[in-house]
């Protein structure tokens, strides 16, 4: 045990004095203790709230042993959740456990990073006046001495990365108290709890000094478990710097009693406390001295084992039985602060006596409970984290320590060094005032429990005899509950035998509701086999229509082809009359050649016959000549008029020719449009068709859909008004109906639509053999087109040809008898010329004849297949109103079958007693019997009432007559 004051102390002389003066503020006057400061009030007010023990949870790496064995991990950490999952497989089936605690640190956690984050805030309430305790639970060898010790040896004045949580919390006070430059003392005390002794671990070394460990001298602990820090530690009182103190608690580490075990080669066989009190001077309120006081209690348990597991040897064994049975009394005493029990068995051991603020106490306590990863350690990881998730609802009550001894001080007229002392005796008196309190509390609540336990008796001794009176109260009322309930029962026959009667014509309600079902299904069958064999017969009549279409369309197909090759014949005629034409006008020129040669040798000879006569009868002929010649200028002159003439009537024949070729060529042409316009007429009769056909099946779907809304609505409304009883045989019946009602439209719908793609397909044939006949027209209209030119060039070429022969003519006028000749055979050539003339124009006549027919036949097909059409359509018509008229029809039966007949029974309620009126028959509470002998009149079961039945059946009333 020592003290401890910061080297300044020292520096100026006053450190080493065994008892050195740890406040510095001078103390002027003597101060009256009546007021306290607002931290005392805070402080008080702290008293009242309770905290839950922290439980952190630290899994220690594998060990090189257990790495090169390959022993398999079973446990996981997960910091960022401070989840620890036991990785367990039970007949080849993972059953994971999962443990949550307020921290977890995995195998890689470093001692720094679990100092920072875990203890050092806890530090920091140490030195803000409470008392915290941090201890290491766990099972042996998994690291628990590591945690709290861990390396101790300052190097240079830092510590090692290995240091643990003790040497690193006398660091962190050390620092904070130099850097607030505090008025500050410390105490330090360093035990170990061997087989149930305290020894004393910072004790100077020649007390040990050639001791054997059972020789060590043990320090004697007080029943409340706190006496040894302050009564002990007065003696042997010394001041140290920082550093000084790592060394002393390498050393004291050191002492501790360990052995060489099969799970840790430097197993602790005992527990070690290791606690420092600081007392800081808070600045003074007023005239008024406060001191913080706060206490750090750092516990390293001996590790819990199993003994055959852990290999502790035969001189071992009771070490390792004490161990365990210390553990073992821990164990219990947190059990019975998660449960809350009266009794907390803290005294069963001195470790528990210990420990007992750090559990359920006024101290702020932080479990670290470190496992093994290993699964050869499976069971006792389960338990150490079973036992430390259990101390999580420990709740204890921590308060802060501000003490005000002052006035004491004052009033007493001490030495500075009677202070200081005093000081000490008073806060450690304080703490054991503390204790005794809490414990007075627990007295308390036990003399609490026992006056409940005994007033309860006293009730339940009451409530017996009051359920005495109560029993024989009830056999009476019992009677009159039994004659009422008799005719209650009476009424209540009644009342089922009514229902029972409704139940039964409900019953015949629902037979006949099944018979229509029936009925309603056949009629639906019946309607389906009708809509089948409508539709059959449609798609008959259609089929029919199509091939009576196709037979008018081959119909006219053969007019188009009888026309053309009336049209081909004609042509041949007139092509065969233009040869003719041809031939008369090549023999004609042949003969005119030959007339002209004819006349070419007469004209010889009568040259040299002019001349033989000119030679004779020169003047007389000259004189001839000149008469003759006037003759025949005259001669010519009329040749020339003639020829004139012929000419121009030759002209005027061609062109009427002409013309006549060219209106048979407009009245083709006339024919091939009307042919032509016949045809687009038809297509886009057809296609109007088509459109009124999609319309109307568009509307027949349109129909369809809002019939079947109407009827679900129809049905709807109906399950709505039907009775309750049956409304769920109305759903199920409606719900069939409706999809009865949508297959059979589903397959109309089919039907239609397969009809018309049908009829698209024969439309668009149909159309197809308008565009081929009509592009045969166009052709053949091109072809009489080439035929009218080539005809007008023959002619102008024939036209030409005569005026050629004209022109020879007229070289050759002086003959007049190859003229008359020639006049002769133009006339033949005009005649032959007008007949073949007369006959081209029959022939354009005939052919314009036969195009009338055919046009007129072509009107007449047009006219036949428009009727057969409207026919068609009409049938549809009328076969989609019967389809119609037939679904209304039976739908229209359907909706009969739930109107209302007048004898389904009506809705009547069936009169239930009240509860209330129940309950009244119920054997009252003694109580309500003394209030209602209150009530006069108006109460069913007034007091006149029980006293009339009780007199009526005397024999049966009293309870005595029971017992
Ligand atoms: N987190 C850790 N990182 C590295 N080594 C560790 C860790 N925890 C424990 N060890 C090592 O495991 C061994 C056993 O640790 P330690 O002696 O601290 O266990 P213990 O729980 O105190 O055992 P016992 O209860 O028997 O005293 C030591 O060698 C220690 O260095």
């Amino acid at each position: 045990m020592m003290s401890l004051t910061p080297d300044q102390f020292r520096k100026v002389g006053l450190g080493v004095t065994p008892s050195p003066s740890p406040f510095l503020t001078p103390r002027p006057e003597r101060r009256r203790p009546e007021s306290r400061g607002s931290d005392w009030n805070n402080n008080r007010h702290d008293r009242d709230k309770e905290v839950n023990v922290q439980v952190l949870l630290r899994c220690r790496p594998l060990s090189d042993e257990e790495q090169r064995t390959n022993i398999p991990k079973v446990i996981s950490c997960n910091e960022h959740k401070k989840e620890v999952t036991v990785l367990q497989s039970v007949a080849n089936k993972q059953v994971d456990r999962v443990f949550t605690f307020d921290k977890v640190f995995g195998p890689k956690a470093q001692q720094r990073s679990i100092y920072d984050q875990a203890i050092a805030p806890i530090v920091n309430e140490v030195l803000e006046g409470f008392n915290c305790t941090v201890f290491a639970y766990g099972q042996t060898g998994t690291g628990k001495t590591y945690t709290m010790e861990g390396g101790m040896r300052n190097k240079g004045g830092d510590l090692p990365a290995e240091a643990g949580v003790i040497p690193r919390a006398v660091r962190q006070i050390f620092d904070t108290l130099e850097a607030q430059n505090a008025d500050y003392s410390m105490k330090v005390t360093f035990l170990e709890l061997y087989n149930e002794e305290i020894t004393d671990l910072l004790a100077p070394e020649d007390t040990l000094r050639c001791t054997d460990d059972r020789q060590k001298k043990p320090i004697s602990l007080m029943e409340d478990g706190k006496g040894c820090v302050v009564v002990r530690g007065l003696e042997e009182e010394a001041v140290y710097s920082a550093n000084e103190i790592y060394t002393l608690l390498e050393r004291g580490a050191a002492k501790r009693r360990t052995a060489d075990t099969l799970l840790n080669k430097r197993s602790s066989r005992s527990h070690s406390v290791f606690s420092i009190t600081v007392h800081v001077k808070e600045a003074s309120v007023g005239d008024e001295e406060l001191i913080k006081c706060g206490k750090l209690n750092l516990v390293d348990l001996a590790g819990s084992e199993n003994i055959s597991r852990s290999g502790a040897r035969e001189g071992r064994a009771r070490e390792a039985g004490e161990i365990n049975k210390s553990l073992l009394t821990l164990g219990r005493v947190i059990n019975a602060l998660v449960e809350r029990s009266a009794h907390i068995p803290y005294r069963d051991s001195k470790l528990t006596r210990l420990l007992r603020d750090s559990l359920g106490g006024k101290t702020k306590t932080c479990i670290i409970a470190t496992i093994s990863p290993s699964a050869h350690s499976l069971e006792e990881t389960l338990s150490t984290l079973d036992y430390a998730y259990r101390a999580k609802n420990i709740k204890n009550k921590p308060e802060a320590r501000i003490e005000k001894i002052e006035q004491l001080e004052n009033d007493l007229n001490l030495t500075e060094n009677q202070v200081d002392r005093f000081r000490e005796l008073y806060l450690t008196e304080q703490e054991q005032k503390l204790d005794i309190e809490s414990e007075l509390r627990d007295c308390k609540l036990n003399l609490e429990k026992n006056s409940k336990e005994l007033v309860d008796l006293q009730e339940n001794h009451k409530v017996a005899i009051s359920t005495l009176k109560k029993k024989e109260f009830l056999i009476s009322r019992l009677l009159l509950s039994e004659n009422s309930l008799i005719a209650r029962a009476k009424e209540l026959r009644g009342d089922l035998q009514t229902a029972s009667e409704d139940i039964s014509s409900l019953f015949a309600k629902l037979d006949q509701k099944d018979k229509m079902e029936a009925e309603n299904q056949r009629l639906i069958l019946l309607f389906g086999s009708h809509l089948d064999q409508s539709l059959k017969d449609l798609h008959k009549t259609i089929l029919g229509s199509v091939s009576q279409q196709q037979q008018q369309i081959r119909c006219m197909e053969e007019h188009a082809r009888s026309f053309l090759a009336s049209k081909c014949d004609a042509t041949e005629i007139l092509e065969s009359r233009i040869n003719k034409m041809r031939e008369t006008y090549t023999s004609g020129v042949a003969a005119l050649k030959e007339l002209a040669s004819t006349m070419q040798r007469k004209s010889s000879s009568d040259l040299e016959h002019i001349n033989v006569t000119i030679s004779s009868q020169t003047m007389a002929v000259e004189h001839f000549l000149a008469t003759a010649l006037l003759e025949a200028k005259e001669v010519i002159d009329h040749i020339q008029n003639l020829l004139d003439e012929q000419k121009q009537l030759v002209a005027v024949s061609a062109r009427q020719q002409e013309e006549g070729l060219k209106r048979s060529l407009a009245s083709s042409q006339v024919i091939s449009k009307a042919t032509v316009d016949f045809f687009n007429d038809l297509s886009c009769h057809a296609s109007k068709v088509m459109t009124a056909l999609q319309e109307s099946q568009v509307k027949k779907i349109h129909q369809l859909a809002d019939f079947e809304k109407m009827f679900k609505e129809e049905a709807a409304r109906e399950e709505k008004q039907a009775f309750e009883n049956i409304a769920e045989i109305l759903a199920a019946l409606t719900s069939r109906k409706t999809a009865m009602v949508s297959e059979i439209s589903r397959n109309i719908q089919d039907l239609t639509i397969q009809e018309a793609k049908r009829f698209q397909q024969e439309m668009y044939s149909m159309q197809q053999v308008s565009s081929d006949a009509k592009e045969e027209i166009s052709r053949y209209a091109e072809k009489a087109q080439m035929h009218f030119i080539e005809d007008t060039f023959s002619v102008a070429e024939s036209r030409v040809a005569m005026e050629n022969v004209h022109q020879e003519w007229e070289n050759i006028s002086e003959n007049h008898v190859a003229h008359e000749e020639f006049l002769s055979a133009s006339s033949a050539m005009d005649v032959d010329f007008d007949s073949r003339t007369c006959d081209v124009l029959s022939a354009v006549d005939d052919s314009l004849i036969r195009d009338q027919e055919s046009k007129k036949e072509m009107e007449s097909i047009t006219t036949l297949c428009l009727d057969q059409l409207k026919s068609i359509q009409e049938k549809h018509g009328q076969s989609i109103a019967y389809v119609r008229s037939e679904a209304e029809k039976y739908l229209t039966k359907d909706y009969l079958v739930d109107q209302h007949s007048g004898a389904t029974p009506r809705r009547r309620d069936i009169p239930v007693p009240s509860l209330a009126s129940i309950e009244e028959m119920r054997t009252p509470a003694l109580e309500n019997l003394k209030e209602e002998k209150n009530i006069e009149n108006g109460s069913k079961w007034g007091h006149n009432e029980i006293k009339v039945s009780l007199q009526a059946q005397p024999n049966r009333a009293p309870f005595a007559d029971v017992n």
